[in-house]
């Protein structure tokens, strides 16, 4: 047997699904075991090479995440919130390495997540790449130096098939202001103004979402003062940005004791 971990990819066929089949495959120090995608997609049972229009791999696409975990080490996963629950209960039996790019939780799935992290290591992001992490600690040194005199607002834009608002990106922004300006996020949050507002409540975190094209992925952090404004910005021009996090957080996790982890504490921030 091969020193080098093996790694399932959960949502293969997906737009993050391809992308880290891809890495997986070209990392010298893992390898692709496995490949799941959802019950009823045409690309079950199907070499996952062959299905991505490329070389056969030898690994078959299944709707089974039990069988894909037999004899892994680590998976990851960038599917639906329902898909992941579903899945850390199959990967903490297994004891392997969940890293989880999924969005749009609620509190009770994160409680879930909690529950399996008792068992196994899960490394879980909003976003895996390391300029969005440092960004955050950015936001929350910005956001404790300025005075309530300036507006934090976060803007959001993405793709035309993204389904949950607003990101995870943007949620992970506005809870670093929180904390760098000592407000109780769920508080602070403001999302979607519409029709007769009212004026900005002060101490609120703004929150706006654009859909559009093929947008993968922006965001800005405004700090909106009088005559005076600060706008912290990231752009992701490649979706490989966040596979290599995931990979980077795979490989990490391989040493760690069970736990829900998140970047900060893969890329050391
Ligand atoms: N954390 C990050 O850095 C980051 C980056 C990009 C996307 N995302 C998030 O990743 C998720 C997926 O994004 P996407 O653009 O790849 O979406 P997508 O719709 O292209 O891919 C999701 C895939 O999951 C599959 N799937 C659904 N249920 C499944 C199940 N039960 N078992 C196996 N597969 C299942 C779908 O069939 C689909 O192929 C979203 O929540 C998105 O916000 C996170
Ligand atoms: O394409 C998506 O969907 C993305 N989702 C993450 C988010 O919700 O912040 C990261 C960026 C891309």
């Amino acid at each position: 047997m091969s020193d080098t971990p093996g790694i399932v990819v959960m949502g293969a066929s997906g737009r993050m699904g391809q992308m880290l089949v891809r890495e997986v495959q070209a990392h010298p120090a893992m390898r692709l075991v496995g490949a799941v995608e959802r019950s009823g997609h045409d690309w079950v049972g199907k070499d996952i090479g062959i299905a991505m229009n490329g070389p056969a791999a030898g690994v078959y696409v299944t709707d089974d995440p039990l069988e894909a975990m037999a004899g892994a080490q680590g998976v990851i996963d960038f599917t639906t919130p329902q898909a992941t629950i579903e899945l850390s209960v199959i990967a903490a039996q297994a004891r392997a390495v969940h890293v989880i790019g999924t969005t749009g939780m609620t509190d009770e799935d994160l409680a879930k997540l909690d529950a399996a992290a008792r068992h196994a290591v899960i490394v879980r992001a909003g976003n895996m790449s390391l300029g969005v992490n440092l960004l955050t600690q950015l936001t929350k040194q910005v956001a404790a130096a300025l005075d309530e005199e300036f507006d934090i607002e976060i803007v959001e834009s993405h793709h035309r098939h993204k389904v949950d608002a607003p990101s995870g990106t943007a949620l992970m922004l506005g809870e670093a202001a929180a904390e760098g300006r000592g407000l109780d996020f769920r508080e602070a949050y403001v999302a979607a103004r519409d029709g007769i507002t009212g004026a900005r409540a002060p101490g609120s975190i703004g929150f706006s979402a654009i859909r559009g094209g093929d947008i993968i992925g922006e965001h800005d952090v405004i700090f909106a003062g009088a005559g005076e404004r600060i706008v912290l910005r990231h752009v992701a021009s490649d979706r490989a940005l966040f596979a290599r996090g995931a990979l980077k957080a795979v490989l990490w996790g391989q040493s760690q004791t069970p736990g829900h982890y998140s970047m900060l504490d893969v890329l050391g921030l």
